[in-house]
């Protein structure tokens, strides 16, 4: 399929930018992430990406990708997948979960946060 093959340059409804480098011929891709908000008190920079897509399917593969954050201590995993409509438009639906360097054992419990985002191509 044409469609729904990762590599190109994505906007999400934060705001934020990632570019996604070529897709192996096993799926594998990596990238850059640029995110626009951040709850870090430091300068926001890219951040690289790391993840794997499904491409031996009819289309609208699912996928997932790790974040990792070069300007704060934590990490941001995505899944979702790529939807295809009528007017051949792509968009990525994904769930993530964010997690957070915290202290201690006893911070634990608050160290994940977890939403859903949407990004469409740039
Ligand atoms: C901007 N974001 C974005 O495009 N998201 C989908 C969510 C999930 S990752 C988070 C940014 C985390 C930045 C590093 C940190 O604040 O620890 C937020």
């Amino acid at each position: 399929q044409e469609k729904c093959i990762l590599t190109g340059t994505w906007r999400n409804d934060l705001g934020s930018n990632m570019t996604i480098s070529a897709v192996n011929e096993a799926g594998q891709f990596s990238g850059l992430y640029l995110t626009a908000v951040s709850a870090a008190e430091k300068p926001i920079l890219v951040s690289p990406l790391n993840g794997s897509q499904h491409i031996d399917d009819l289309g609208q593969p699912t996928f997932g990708f790790t974040v990792t954050w070069s300007f704060s201590v934590s990490t941001t995993v995505f899944v979702g997948q790529c939807f295809v409509d009528d007017q051949g438009k792509e968009t990525l639906q994904t769930m993530w979960l964010l997690r957070e360097k915290v202290k201690s054992a006893e911070d634990n419990w608050k160290a994940t946060t977890v939403g859903t985002n949407v990004f469409t191509r740039i």
